[in-house]
């Protein structure tokens, strides 16, 4: 699903009241159904509900909101902010107008100067529909301080659209403490880009799209960089199996993985790929894994390095299908030398994970050198390590977008929405996945994974976007079973074929 600039999305709203003659009241009349809904589903008349309206559209929104609230009972407080006494826009003064004479109980503030603040308890709701896709800069002055009272008091925040004050883009230079934190954001038709980086997450909280029927044509042919993975998308990638088929049509992949202390990557790793649907997969490993493979792992074939300790050569015996490097490899000078050797000679795409990541670092001239579409899967500390400290992740993510683009590489930006950034700057969030995850070892099942798809002939950008998506679900899976405190990266390497499954095989599909 494509998800949009700000920019776009005022287009999308502009083009479709245009083409399909709906009016802009009707489509705030839409937000606002919905938005109310979810609000009185989950909170009752009881509870103090104060609104805060912005002269823009935004405000318009809340205003409708508590008309409609007031038909079901509810009693609210609302300031509008009409600084200076004429700034509102017309929908803004429509809505107050319907507000004020649909009979309902409403204590009504209007704000034309200097702003009285209200009282917030710990259980008043805060309906925050200051500003939304309107904002042109950083909020300053009374707002400034309205935004920091409602972000001391304990109160439950609710922002309509998005929280006032925060852009729905990548945008470096967010001040947060200006931005209202909500715990819910009821969001107009899509979520917003800025809502997948996890800087935004305290502003964000949950949120919950309120769709309003856009025109779907528009939305269709409007361009977009920015995507959210579906399961449907997966489903669709994912190859039938014939009855026929051998495990020789399902190629063979390779893992350089392991090191004397962490043979436990390499197993991990290889579980990854054995669960992917691969024909083969082989361990390229110091002579110090040699049992522990053939014990914990037996499906997989053990290609022994001359070293005991270290990987220090990468000279693979077989024309393998697909190679993934990295897990448990250390960072020993020898193995960084092998893999230095290995990537100016390979030229089909590889991945690149943990180890291997660290061995770019430590040498970036191979960025040069790195077969063109390999995959690269770095966490936070491991991305910064190669391309420098970032200041958040909106930077991050800008950067991840320029170097995917300067060498030609696929990038798998991981954390609580990994992104998979392509060469030509396009980025696929990844909605799947748990906390449950975080912890040593669920990389090294994912880079097994990726490389055990890329093996069976999936293009690299499939087997990224794939991978993680069938990781995230494995790990939900394996939180079911053992809580979110529990799962180990065991457990999730063997949820992938069950996780694998339930893609193909949805639940209501008989
Ligand atoms: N089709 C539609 O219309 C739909 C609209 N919808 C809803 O409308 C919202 C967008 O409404 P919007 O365009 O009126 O913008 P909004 O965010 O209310 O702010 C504009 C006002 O704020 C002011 N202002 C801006 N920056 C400021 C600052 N830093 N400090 C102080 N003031 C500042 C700005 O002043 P101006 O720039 O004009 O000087 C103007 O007065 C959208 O988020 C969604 O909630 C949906 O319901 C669905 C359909
Ligand atoms: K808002």
């Amino acid at each position: 699903m494509k998800i949009f600039t700000t920019e776009d999305v005022r287009a999308i709203d502009r083009r479709t009241m245009e083409v399909d003659g709906i009016p802009s009241r009707e489509l705030i009349k839409r937000a606002a159904r919905g938005m109310a809904d979810e609000i009185m589903a989950r909170w009752r008349p009881t509870r103090p509900f104060v609104f805060f309206a912005g002269p823009g559209n935004n405000g318009a929104d809340a205003l409708a909101i508590a008309t409609i609230m007031m038909g079901q009972g509810y009693r609210p407080t609302v300031y509008l902010l009409n600084i200076g006494g004429q700034m509102l826009s017309l929908d803004c003064r429509t809505f107050r107008d319907e507000m004020l004479s649909s009979g309902g109980q409403v204590n009504f503030i209007e704000i034309k100067d200097q702003l009285k603040l209200p009282e917030l308890t710990a259980d008043t709701i805060v309906i925050d529909g200051l500003f939304g896709t309107g904002l042109r800069e950083g909020l300053q002055g009374g707002f400034q301080v309205l935004v920091r009272y409602i972000n001391e008091s304990s109160a439950t925040v609710v922002s309509i659209d998005i929280p006032s004050g925060m852009t729905g883009d990548l945008n470096p230079d967010a001040i947060n403490r200006n931005i209202v934190h909500a715990d819910l954001t009821l969001t107009v038709e899509f979520p917003r880009i800025s809502f997948f980086l996890r800087d935004n997450a305290d502003l964000v909280g949950e949120w919950r799209v309120v769709k309003i029927g856009l025109n779907k044509d528009i939305i269709k042919s409007t361009p977009s960089s920015f995507h959210i993975v579906e399961e449907a998308e997966v489903r669709h990638l994912l190859k039938p199996r014939s009855p026929f088929v051998s495990k020789a049509d399902l190629g063979s992949a390779l893992l350089v993985t392991g090191s004397y202390g962490m043979a436990g990557a390499a197993v991990l790793s290889a579980r990854g790929a054995l669960r992917s649907g691969v024909g083969k997969v082989t361990a390229h490993s110091p002579l110090c894994c040699y049992e522990i493979m053939q014990s914990a792992v037996p499906e997989a074939m053990f290609e022994p390095d001359e070293h005991k300790l270290v990987v220090s050569g990468i000279n693979p015996r077989h024309d393998y299908s697909a190679i993934g490097l990295g897990p448990g490899l250390g960072t020993n000078e020898m193995t960084f030398s092998a893999l230095d050797t290995f990537l100016k000679v390979h030229k089909r795409p590889v991945v690149i994970d943990a180890d291997a990541l660290n061995c770019l670092a430590a040498r970036p001239y191979l960025l040069q050198d790195l077969p063109v579409l390999s995959v690269l899967t770095p966490h936070v500390g491991e991305f910064d390590r190669i391309f420098g400290d970032q200041p958040s992740d909106s930077v991050r993510l800008m950067k991840a977008m320029e170097v995917a683009h300067t060498y030609q590489v696929l990038i798998l930006l991981k954390g609580h929405y990994t992104a998979l950034v392509r060469p030509d700057s396009k980025v696929y969030f990844n909605p799947t996945g748990t906390p449950a995850m975080a912890k040593g070892g669920s990389g090294d099942v994912l880079t097994g994974l990726i490389t055990g798809l890329m093996a069976q002939g999936y293009k690299p950008e499939v087997s990224a976007l794939m991978g993680a998506y069938i990781h995230g679900l494995a790990g939900e899976m394996a939180e079911e079973e053992h809580g979110v405190y529990g799962v180990t990266a065991g457990d999730i390497a063997a949820n992938i074929g069950k996780a694998i499954q339930s893609i193909m095989k949805p639940k209501n599909e008989i």
